[in-house]
């Protein structure tokens, strides 16, 4: 890397900060302080669960970007750690790439590839991103998340079931292909194993697969079922957890399923796609969402058929039912921040159960 400069360490404070067992190259404070401008709020690019991030430009002109965790974010030295073992060995064309880290007493930053276009939520839900994405764009992303996840599940050195999948962490380049992002809740598991549990489920709202919901299994169908909601976001434009139609009790999915047992897919179409999208296209991967939903885990496809699903065209199976929904009842009374993390013991979790069938 081009930085030794910058990774030198400044003071001997800095020394007893760098951890020797994480692979990735080590920022000094004082150089992430210069390359953000003391972190003004002109460089500020977003705030997430764990914390505010931020634009940076080094003195030789490399843009980046730094994602400072908050005190009270919750995220310890355990997640931080986590989130850098595991990116040090990650490498793919779809996954946003981690530059290194910076820990000056309880500070703890990330720093990352920067992303001219942010993340795609802002494209599809947020009101000030007046411009369309066409299907085949739309269609280049959902290919290429795809890849990434298969990569994560499969194709890595490691086997990580990511835990946190969603629109405003896949990050878009200048040319506007996608990469995953936020390793903070991935989790590594053998090469034999598939799955696990946690008491403590964490995750986002509108995403969570109901097993790991309810029961707080996770495995790679469990990121299945997120990358169904996803796709499903990218082709209605809508995004699930804010969805209603005609009561409280319909959100996307649900509404996803009635359509396509109506023989009416269609409709879920995004409307500005309707000049650009190829509509047998887009129905095979509403059928191909339909089967990432499904209620149980070993009915969904893993990543390896999704990608050759929306690669081919080959005959697709019929989808069952879609999972559960699940909802906090502080949801049901409007929690003001529709993005924010759970993390909550599932004793203590208060849950209605929507399309019980
Ligand atoms: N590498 C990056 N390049 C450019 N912008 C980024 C980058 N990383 C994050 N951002 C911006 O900062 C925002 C916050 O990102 P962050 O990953 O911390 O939280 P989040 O994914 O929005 O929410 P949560 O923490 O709840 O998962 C993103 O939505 C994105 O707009």
């Amino acid at each position: 890397m081009k930085g030794d400069v910058r990774t030198r360490m400044s003071t001997e404070e800095a020394d007893e900060d760098k951890q020797d067992d994480l692979e990735l190259p080590f920022f000094d404070f004082a150089t992430i302080v210069n390359a953000t401008n003391n972190f003004s709020i002109e460089n500020k690019l977003g705030e997430g669960g764990f914390g505010p991030v931020y634009k940076g430009i080094f003195v030789d002109g490399q843009e980046i970007a730094i994602k400072r965790l908050s005190q009270s974010s919750g995220q310890g030295l355990k997640e931080f750690r986590n989130e850098v073992i595991l990116c040090a060995k990650l490498q793919h064309r779809n996954l946003v790439k981690v530059l290194g880290y910076c820990i000056k007493g309880k500070e703890k930053m990330l720093l990352y590839e920067y992303m001219p276009n942010k993340s795609l939520d802002l494209f599809l839900f947020e009101s000030t991103q007046s411009k369309c994405l066409d299907w085949p764009v739309r269609f280049n992303i959902l290919n290429a998340i795809a890849r990434g996840l298969l990569y994560l599940h499969q194709d890595s050195r490691l086997r990580i079931i990511h835990r946190d999948l969603k629109a405003s962490n896949i990050l878009l380049d200048n040319d506007m292909n996608p990469k995953i992002s936020d390793f903070g809740l991935a989790r590594m598991c053998g090469s034999d194993q598939v799955e696990g549990s946690t008491s403590i489920i964490v995750g986002t709202h509108g995403y969570m697969a109901p097993e790991y919901a309810i029961d707080g299994l996770f495995s790679t169908k469990s990121d299945v079922f997120s990358f169904g909601v996803l796709l499903l976001e990218i082709i209605s434009g809508k995004k699930n957890k804010a969805f209603t139609y005609l009561d409280n009790n319909h959100n996307l999915i649900d509404h996803a399923w009635t359509l396509w047992e109506n023989g009416t897919p269609e409709k879920l179409i995004d409307a500005c796609l309707e000049n650009s999208c190829n509509i047998f296209e887009v129905v095979r991967c509403i059928q191909i969402i339909l089967l990432c939903l499904q209620h149980h885990p070993n009915d969904r496809p893993n990543m390896t058929s999704v990608v050759v699903m929306l690669t081919s065209e080959n005959a697709l199976p019929s989808p069952k039912e879609p999972g559960f929904l699940i909802r906090r009842v502080s949801d049901e009374e409007g929690e003001s921040s529709s993005n924010k993390h759970t993390s909550y013991s599932i004793n203590e979790v208060t849950v209605s159960i929507l399309n019980a069938r």
